[in-house]
């Protein structure tokens, strides 16, 4: 089945248009990644279907579950089965790694159990009394993934979630990337600048220049491709 659906999707701020008849198609349980270098629309595309900070959508649509999401308010996307993992992370700073999945326990309909979360992050688990503005950026990119998760998602979104991390770091993201995927069936649609860790966890990539998409394939064909990772990732 089709969990997210994208389909000619046009969206800008102000004035301005970014994105150009994007089309993405994710099925249940895929890593589906979109990669492209600075600028050219993946956080973009990625804030339309979490409905974060929202772009204009001009045109086109977004569906979730078969459900059209496009015009669904912010607040209300959780409960469509969307967990989102932002850029910058965003965990809320005084309060503890307890407190901050439980608000997100707390504001969803479904959500999942505070043990079976924390079972997936066993260093959040020896750090449950911590404030979260006193974790390190690995630790904090954890606390968000397990935000995003209590909300029990169908399909998380991780926006460039291996930023700034040294290399041991990314492995652990990498790992519970691949984990959520399999034990709990997560669906994963994943922004990324780290081509070589897209391309260990990723089903398939999507490819976007300029606000449109490219090209479409999987990580084996990207490894017989250079040109393309030279085209549109300049690596
Ligand atoms: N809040 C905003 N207001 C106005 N323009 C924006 C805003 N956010 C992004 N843009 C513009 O939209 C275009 C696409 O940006 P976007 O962040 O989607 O790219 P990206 O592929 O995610 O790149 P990066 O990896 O640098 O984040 C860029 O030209 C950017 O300057």
């Amino acid at each position: 089945m089709t969990l997210v659906e994208i389909e000619d999707l046009c969206a800008g701020y102000g004035t301005g248009q970014v994105l150009f008849d994007v089309s993405i198609d994710i099925e249940e349980g895929e890593i589906v990644s979109l990669l492209g270098r600075n600028g050219a629309g993946k956080s973009t595309t990625m804030r339309c279907v979490a409905g974060a900070e929202p772009p204009h959508v001009l045109d086109g649509s977004i569906r979730v579950n078969g459900e059209d999401i496009t015009d669904t308010k912010t607040y209300k996307r959780a409960n469509k089965g969307i967990g989102y993992v932002p850029e910058e992370r965003r965990v809320w700073p005084g309060l503890t790694i307890t407190e901050n999945i439980r608000m997100a326990i707390n504001n969803t309909t479904d959500p999942l159990d505070m043990d079976r979360v924390l079972s997936y992050f066993p260093r959040l688990q020896d750090l449950e009394d911590k404030a979260a503005r006193n974790l390190s950026g690995g630790e904090q990119q954890m606390l968000a993934i397990a935000r995003a998760l209590a909300s029990n998602p169908d399909v998380m979104l991780m926006d460039e979630p291996s930023e700034g991390l040294a290399p041991y770091i990314v492995r652990d993201v990498e790992e519970v990337i691949t984990t959520l995927n399999e034990e709990e069936g997560l669906t994963i649609f994943l922004v990324e600048q780290n081509v070589v860790m897209a391309m260990d966890v990723s089903d398939r990539h999507y490819f976007i220049d300029q606000g449109q998409i490219v090209d479409e394939m999987t990580p084996s064909k990207l490894k017989e491709r250079p040109e393309v990772r030279q085209k549109y990732l300049s690596v």
